[in-house]
């Protein structure tokens, strides 16, 4: 079947069902992951002029390495599969696009030669390459996980074994995993006197996908670590406390509601998920054209917005755990303005907010209007 994506046309085997197209070597659920990965190469090569290497780690139909050797790239793309090499040149070539596609595992190619961007989309875990990733690269490691039931702790050990921390299960579970993912990707990093800073994060239906701007330093990567610490979190009341540093000193007791059930996780990142000036850069590289552009502008707008403090709160479940009625979002977030809080939407969807009030500063300044 032929799939059209950033105005260019590719050719994956596989059935068009409903309108929806599927195929093992394309995804179409991450056309805005790819929109927002072309329009940050745009926003980053802007912001380091220099960078001009691409690798497509994990190429399947050459998707990614397509749309950015049509971008000016100097593309490379791996993959392990022989059907996944054949398809992304055969891709390239209708595209007229040149670059050099390679069977070989990604870690040995990350290994053995540096790139300005690395580009790892694995299925699941982006773990197992991520030291590889680090360890030669010279500007931008960006990274998909699709392993979100690990990361925001649903599959404890599995959480655990991947990302070297103890991810909890909570309202929170997206942010959670953001945060450990974060963690462990500053801490791969880190091994290589290498600071990992997040430019753009973003949780998305069942993925999450950052950029990390990389800073071949020791001192950047003392500072990344820096920015790690722990969670105690409420499983009563939803009383939410961050403790910086790799020390953990945990709660025995909610200081709410007193009580006893406070879970601990970490060390997870607590340092801002996203760069404010670039995410507008990246959104102004947007063009209509982009089969996501409204989407990935709306994310971009939200992810502004969004406070930097971990970690947000969602209205309903706060109401629920109330056993009062919500009210409406808008209302809600003034209320909590009106008491001299900060109170934004989160990028997390549905009622998710960010606020610096405690959860019985917010439960004071909105109970009035529940009703
Ligand atoms: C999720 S797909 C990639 C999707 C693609 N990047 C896109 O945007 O549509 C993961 C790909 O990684 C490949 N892969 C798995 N292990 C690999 C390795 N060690 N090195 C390179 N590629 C690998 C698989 O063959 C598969 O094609
Ligand atoms: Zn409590």
């Amino acid at each position: 079947m032929r799939v059209t994506e950033g105005g260019l046309e590719l050719e994956v085997p596989g059935e068009q069902t409903e309108g929806v197209e599927e195929s093992v070597f394309y995804n179409p659920r991450q056309e805005l992951n790819r929109d927002l990965t072309i329009a940050t190469l745009r926003a980053f090569r802007e912001r380091e002029p220099r960078a001009g290497s691409y690798l497509d780690a994990m190429t399947a139909s050459g998707i990614r390495g397509v749309r950015a050797a049509a971008d000016g790239w100097d593309v490379t793309c791996t993959d392990v599969s022989d059907d996944a090499v054949a398809l992304a040149r055969a891709n390239l070539e209708r595209n007229g696009l040149e670059a050099t596609v390679e069977r070989r595992n990604a870690n040995a190619v990350m290994h053995e030669r540096p790139f300005d961007v690395i580009d790892l989309d694995p299925y699941g875990t982006p773990m197992p390459f991520a030291d590889a990733a680090f360890a030669k690269c010279r500007d931008l490691v960006c990274v998909t996980a699709t392993d979100t039931a690990p990361l925001c702790g649903a599959h404890f050990q599995s959480g655990v074994r991947s990302y070297s921390a103890v991810p909890r299960n909570t309202d929170y579970h997206t942010e959670m995993g953001v945060r450990i993912l974060l963690s462990a990707l500053a801490r791969s990093a880190a091994r290589f006197d290498v600071g990992a800073t997040p430019l753009l994060t973003h949780a998305t239906s069942h993925y999450v996908r950052t950029y990390l701007e990389l800073d071949r330093k020791a001192t950047a990567a003392d500072a990344a670590i820096d920015e790690l610490g722990h969670l105690y979190h409420c499983e009563d009341c939803l009383y939410r406390e961050a403790d910086p540093g790799l020390v953990a000193d945990p709660l025995e007791r909610c200081p709410h509601c007193d009580g006893e059930r406070v879970l601990t996780a970490g060390p997870i990142w607590l340092g801002p998920i996203r760069d404010r000036e670039f995410v507008a850069d990246v959104r102004a590289e947007i063009p209509d054209e982009f089969g996501t552009a409204d989407a990935a502008r709306e994310l971009c707008d939200e992810l502004v917005t969004e406070l930097d403090r971990p970690t947000h709160y969602d209205q309903h479940k706060l109401c629920k755990n109330w056993g009062l009625p919500a009210n409406a979002m808008d209302d809600f977030l003034a209320d909590l303005r009106a008491a001299g809080f900060e109170a934004a939407r989160a990028h997390y969807g549905g009622t998710t907010f960010k606020t610096d009030a405690t959860v019985g500063e917010i439960y004071a300044a909105t109970e009035a209007n529940l009703e």
